[in-house]
């Protein structure tokens, strides 16, 4: 058997067209969506990204604020920063780029950010919203991992996932999404703590790898036809890996892949979060 792969670019163009004719009708009434970036210091690939989502903004008709700031920034310049764009009217969303030099605090930067301009869904009374089931801004990579695997028609109602990974930005959020009514699935999530990793992995319909560990995830784990979902990325001596093997694709019914996979659906969510911040203004 070889998995069909889901293929996050082909599905990300389909997002854009849609986002480039509400981008449209924004600007008819007289509103400009603009994304903002907050990117601290000169990592190659931190700057890849950024660069990057500011690529998508043009291909949509979003408008680019960026601030680069320098490594050594203080905790106080970064606050005065976040307050500009707070207070800034175009900007209408914004991100501070992760991971943050270790001086400077994230959980305070993400804090700081006027939840309304959340583009990635990570403020406190975001994620707070998504416990009690109220609307706002979602994190940008499940809601992505979501809509992959409805557009490829997994079965997500009543599956059984195995989330491996706990973080803030996918493993966390991912598995308050599942677990929604409207997702309806049930959810283990594993971590470093997790006894015998591979023994929930063969019980899972869906396998989303999010721990950030190459080829943590075999073919000798998986369930012959389950989804699995590659979003780990390692920079190692061999270039980017994913957390999931190679091998893994002859034994899955669907793969979503990495590269090509969730992170330009990463990138599509999150401007699908500013175009709905400034949609309430028509
Ligand atoms: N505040 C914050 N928000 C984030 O959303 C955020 C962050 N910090 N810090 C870093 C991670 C990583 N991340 C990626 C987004 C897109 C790709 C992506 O598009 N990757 C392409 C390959 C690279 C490319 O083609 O440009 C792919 O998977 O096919 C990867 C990684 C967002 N992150």
């Amino acid at each position: 058997m070889t998995a069909l792969r889901l293929d996050g670019k082909l599905t990300r163009d389909e997002i854009f067209v849609d986002l480039t004719a509400r981008v449209a009708a924004l600007r008819e009434q007289g509103i400009t969506p603009g994304l903002g970036t907050v990117l601290v210091g000169d990592d190659p690939g931190s700057a890849a990204y950024v660069r990057g989502k500011h690529n998508d903004c043009a291909k949509v008709g979003i408008e680019s604020i960026r601030r680069d700031l320098p490594a050594d920034v203080s905790s106080d310049e970064l606050d005065a920063v976040i307050d500009e764009l707070n207070a800034d009217p175009a900007c209408t969303g914004y991100i501070v780029q992760l991971p943050l030099p270790k001086h400077l605090d994230e959980n305070r930067a993400l804090e700081r950010v006027d939840p309304e301009k959340d583009a990635d869904g990570l403020h406190p009374v975001n994620l707070g919203r998504l416990v009690l089931g109220a609307t706002g801004a979602l994190p940008c990579t499940p809601r992505g991992i979501v809509h992959l695997l409805r557009r490829y028609e997994v079965p997500i109602d009543g599956a059984h996932v195995v989330v491996i990974g706990r973080g803030v930005t996918v493993g966390r959020p991912m598995g308050l999404i599942l677990t929604r009514r409207s997702e309806n699935a049930t959810v283990t999530l594993c971590h470093t703590g997790t006894r015998d990793l591979a023994a929930e992995v063969s019980r899972a319909d869906i396998v989303i790898a999010a721990a950030g560990v190459p080829d943590l995830i075999t073919a000798d784990m998986v369930k012959p036809g389950a989804a699995v979902i590659d979003v780990g990325v390692s920079r190692t001596d061999a270039g980017l890996r994913g957390d999931v093997a190679a091998d893994v694709a002859e034994v899955a019914g669907f793969l979503s892949p990495n590269p090509g996979g969730v992170g330009p659906l990463t990138r599509a969510f999150l401007l699908t979060n500013v175009v709905e911040r400034a949609e309430p203004q028509l």
